[in-house]
């Protein structure tokens, strides 16, 4: 069974690494002590330790060891012994030599090569066996390059020795070296020994002949030489030997020990042979002829330096040393690669030749962008330096960045300057959503959709009982503080079949964004006016937002029931504003309701219908499908909700949609009462599930084919409203812009930094946009985040990193985010009704504006006298004669009108007695802070710094009311 080297270091309890070291010595090719060993390997090695062993017995024995000089040696190395057993030996001795060496094997012999080292520093010698002094010179050289020459020498050598197998070789020296640390105490075995000496005039001595012996030197040195040059450097472990005598002794005694178990073991060796004596030799020499095969092998081909690469490890040094090899060939001389190339100088030829501009022809001036660019960019485009471009612009008026991002129309004025024209490349949704023109003509063969009506109205007028009244539903009585907050859309039946839509929009100024959505969403307004209260701010409004989306109008003079109102006076108010009752020749119908008491609703009703036929309304319903968002909410559970008006095409359900940024599925479709539909027509309002986000109120929806396409097209829109809004608003500079800017500079805007979650996108925008409206040059809010959902804990966290308020409308926080907001010492505020947070707002922004200080006039002394005291200073006497002095007030010193000092009072006495103040028509002393010059009919005049307590009117410089003051010296 094949042995690992450590395993049979084991058995025969020596070191590994003396066993490799043996092993090597006699010509066994291990790397290391996991080297494997065949069991052929460990016979024969077995069998060669034990010649030695007898060998080394033999010579103990007859102690015949005989100190001679190598004759080549001898002249040039005299330090070195080389011991060698006589040739001229006995003749018994030479037949039990003979003997041993046959019973042992005939396995070529090996040498063992033994450095002693002495104790002695001074006279360090080895005594070593060499077949060559020359050899034994080199290997003094270095004793790493020594071992390995010594091993290589071995292995040359071997073949030699082959020759004479069969024969004893006397002339050979042996040291056995488990007799040299008897000796020496400090014997290290470097490596195995090279050959024997030939002695060629010695019988019986089996010769080597002069050229072979010649041409394994040269083949030595050929190796030596490429061991240098190729091979890579390897250390082999070498055993130091220590100086302490007690570990000499122990190290003879484990040697003892060894060749002692190495004995037991041969003996133990089962035997593999039968036959007669006659066929065991013949077998066994068979055997070791075929083991000596192998080995001249290995041995070849390592002459050859086809050596076989024994590891991954070996492959990788030798390819290393290779790659060195090359790259050291490749420097030249110089210690330079060869390849590296000599920059040369180049010598001056003159000027260069100036490349002639060509025009660029008028069909390629074309700049293509898309939707918008940045100026750094355009520059490029146009083949300019910004420089250039940035003093082009200034011919515009026009001071910009490299950075700013400019929309389509002044990028083609920048680009006009410069003699190029833009072309949009934009991303051209269009194209995907596939919108088709309709001709007139073909409007009007379309079937009649229902009118979309929207109430609108001054705040109370009764545009929510009104609608409550048509639809017989109640819908006021459920909301808070009893506003509409948000618009809702219902479908409502009448006469038969026909069928309205009303949109139901807030009356309250704070939704004003949203009312002008519904506008333009709707094709008829009822203007609500409450008789009794007439026109009114919002009701102006609402007419302004109509008369911009060129909606008509019918005028609904509500609480008609109420006693003593007077509907012309209405009438008579809104003439004003181009809206003459039929009654009174014009075109604008007025009908007289109370929604209270359900009165004048039939008339209205048919005032809208009639309407609507004269607008003759038409619609596709097999056309593509448009449609506005209306309101939308995101629902715990469902996700985002959109309350849409399909305005022409049919929507079916599992349709995909594009609504403005956002996109996503029709998964389900309700109508307002929340019953499911399949598909929903022109003019129905829908609420639909299955979109990615909450779009915004006033959102388009298209349909598209495919889930992919929608993405895209609301990606694109989304990334389009992220470049314009980082592109900053440019303006027209003016000289006084930029000196009014200058002067701003050095103030700085204090900010109410505000998160604010409100249940519907409607709300939140309508209070965002309100309460950023709040702000002046002095301070200002910053919705920080906020959207449609519950306070969360990153809302919270948000709050405390922005140092800022939180808002919740119709929205409470999550309980960990209350918690939080605990810890964190973040206040949230909850509202339901818009205005009271909008009051809120604005009372924490006043809190912000730095407070005013007012000079306030208290009283006039006229100086009688004036006493110059050693220790009390000037002193004027004084006689009050107007309003009062106090202590603590400032103090004018008047001199013929005219203001000599103004500072503060020092002292105030009456008599000798300080006092707080001197009344009208009372004498007084009166002293100034760091002022003396006072005369006789001077005039003092105190005063009081008054703080006052600033309200946002009173920033804006459009009212003083309602300011609330503090004596702040008092
Ligand atoms: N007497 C009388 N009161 C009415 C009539 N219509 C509405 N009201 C009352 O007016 C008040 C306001 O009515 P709303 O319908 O909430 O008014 P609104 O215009 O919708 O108010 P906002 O939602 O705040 O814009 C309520 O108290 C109603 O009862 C009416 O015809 N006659």
């Amino acid at each position: 069974m094949p042995k690992k080297v450590f395993e049979l270091a084991k058995e025969l309890d020596i070191g590994p690494l003396d066993l490799v070291e043996s092993l090597k010595a006699k010509g066994f090719a291990v790397r290391n002590h996991m080297a494997e060993l065949s069991d052929a390997d460990v016979t024969s090695y077995l069998a060669s330790v034990k010649k030695d062993e007898e060998a080394s017995s033999d010579t103990a024995s007859k102690k015949k060891v005989v100190r001679k000089k190598a004759p080549a040696a001898a002249a040039k190395t005299v330090e070195k012994k080389t011991v060698e057993r006589k040739a001229a030996a006995p003749a018994e001795e030479a037949d039990e030599e003979k003997k041993t060496t046959k019973k042992a094997s005939t396995v070529k012999k090996k040498a063992t090569v033994i450095r002693r080292k002495t104790d002695e520093n001074t006279d360090e010698e080895s005594d070593t066996m060499y077949a060559d002094s020359d050899e034994s010179e080199e290997t003094q050289v270095h004793a790493a390059t020594e071992v390995e020459a010594d091993e290589e020498e071995n292995f040359v050598a071997q073949p030699a020795e082959d020759e004479s197998v069969t024969e004893p070789t006397p002339a050979v020296s042996e040291e056995v070296a488990a007799s040299a640390p008897a000796s020496t105490g400090g014997l290290r075995v470097v490596s195995k020994a090279p050959v024997k000496k030939e002695t060629p005039n010695e019988a019986g001595v089996i010769t080597r002949k002069a050229a072979d012996k010649e041409a394994i030197k040269e083949a030595i040195k050929e190796e030596k030489k490429l061991s240098t040059i190729d091979r890579p450097h390897r250390f082999t472990p070498v055993y130091t030997p220590s100086k302490d005598p007690m570990f000499k002794e122990n190290q003879a005694k484990e040697e003892a020990a060894r060749v002692a178990k190495a004995e037991a073991l041969k003996a133990a060796q089962p035997k593999q042979f039968t036959g007669t004596p006659a066929e065991q030799e013949d077998e066994r020499k068979r055997g070791e002829e075929e083991e000596n095969k192998k080995r001249m092998g290995g041995l070849a081909s390592m002459m050859t330096g086809k050596k076989a690469i024994a590891s991954k490890a070996q492959a990788i040094t030798m390819s290393r040393a290779e790659e060195e090899l090359k790259s050291y060939t490749a420097l030249s001389g110089t210690g330079r690669p060869i390849y590296t190339q000599i920059l040369r100088k180049k010598d001056y030829v003159g000027p260069t030749q100036q490349t002639e501009r060509t025009e660029v022809k008028d069909s390629k001036r074309v700049v293509h962008i898309h939707k918008g660019v940045v100026l750094g960019d355009l520059a490029h485009k146009l083949s300019v330096k910004f420089k250039d471009l940035l003093d082009e612009c200034l011919k515009l008026n026009l001071l910009i960045k490299e950075t700013d991002y400019v929309g389509p129309k002044l990028a083609a004025d920048i680009c006009a300057l410069f003699n190029y024209r833009v072309e949009d490349k934009a991303f051209n949704e269009e194209k995907i959503i596939g919108k088709a023109a309709v001709s007139e003509d073909e409007k009007s063969k379309f079937p009649v959709r229902p009118p979309v009506v929207a109430i609108m109205g001054h705040v109370d007028h009764g545009k929510t009982t009104l609608l409550d009244t048509i639809r017989k539903d109640k819908v006021a009585s459920g909301e808070a503080g009893g506003i509409t907050q948000h618009i809702g859309a219902y479908s409502v039946k009448v006469e038969g079949d026909k069928t309205i839509t009303f949109l139901d929009t807030p009356g309250h100024a704070a939704f004003g964004a949203m009312r002008q959505r519904g506008a333009h969403a709707t094709d008829i307004v009822v203007l609500v006016v409450a008789a009794d209260d007439g026109v009114m701010p919002q009701t102006k409004e609402s007419i302004r937002f109509c008369e911009n989306a060129g909606v008509p109008i019918i005028i609904a003079v509500n609480k008609m029931d109420k006693p003593g109102v007077n509907p012309d006076k209405v009438k008579q108010e809104l003439t004003e504003f181009n809206l003459l009752p039929e009654d009174w020749g014009g075109t604008t119908q007025y009908v007289h309701v109370s929604a209270l008491k359900s009165m004048g609703i039939d008339e209205l009703l048919e005032a809208i219908l009639l309407q609507a036929e004269i607008l003759d309304l038409r619609a596709d319903e097999k056309g593509p499908v448009e449609g506005v968002v209306i309101e939308s909410k995101i629902e715990q559970g469902r996700g985002p909700m959109a309350t849409i008006l399909v305005q022409s095409g049919t929507l079916n359900k599992g349709d995909y949609l594009v609504v403005g940024e956002t996109y996503g599925r029709a998964r389900s479709l309700n109508d307002h009462l929340g019953v499911q539909l399949v598909s929903a027509g022109p003019s129905t309002p829908v609420q639909i599930l299955g979109l990615e986000d909450a779009p915004a109120p006033g959102d388009r929806i298209n349909i598209v084919k495919s889930e992919r396409e929608a993405k895209k097209i609301a990606e694109n829109r989304l990334n389009e409203r992220k470049l314009l809004q980082a592109a900053p608003e440019k303006k027209k500079v003016s000289l006084e812009d930029f000196f009014s800017n200058a002067a701003k500079e050095g103030e700085e805007q204090k900010l109410l930094n505000l998160i604010i979650r409100s249940d519907v996108q409607g709300s939140y925008e309508a209070i965002k946009s309100a309460v950023e409206s709040l702000g002046n040059s002095e301070v200002a809010v910053k919705v920080v985040a906020g959207g449609v959902g519950p306070i969360t804990d990153s809302d919270v966290q948000m709050a405390a990193t922005a140092n800022g308020f939180l808002i919740g409308f119709n929205m409470r926080p999550v309980t960990s985010a209350r918690k939080l907001a605990e810890d964190k010492g973040v206040d949230i505020k909850n509202y339901s009704i818009i205005y009271e947070l909008i009051n809120d707002v604005k009372l924490a922004l006043e809190g912000l504006l730095d407070p005013e200080f007012v000079e306030e006039f208290i009283g006039r002394a006229e100086v009688r006298e004036v006493f110059n005291i050693p220790k009390a200073g000037v002193i004027a006497g004084s006689y009050v004669i107007d309003g009062k002095i106090a202590q603590g007030c400032g103090i004018r010193l008047l001199r013929n009108g005219k203001i000599m000092h103004d500072g503060k009072l020092s002292s105030l006495k009456r008599f000798k007695d300080d006092v707080k103040e001197v009344k009208n028509g009372y004498e007084c002393g009166i002293s100034l802070e760091g002022f003396t010059n006072i005369n006789a009919g001077d005039i003092f005049e105190a005063y009081l710094m008054v703080q006052k307590k600033r309200t946002l009117d009173d920033a804006a410089g459009m009212s003083q009311s309602g300011s609330k003051e503090t004596r702040a010296n008092l």
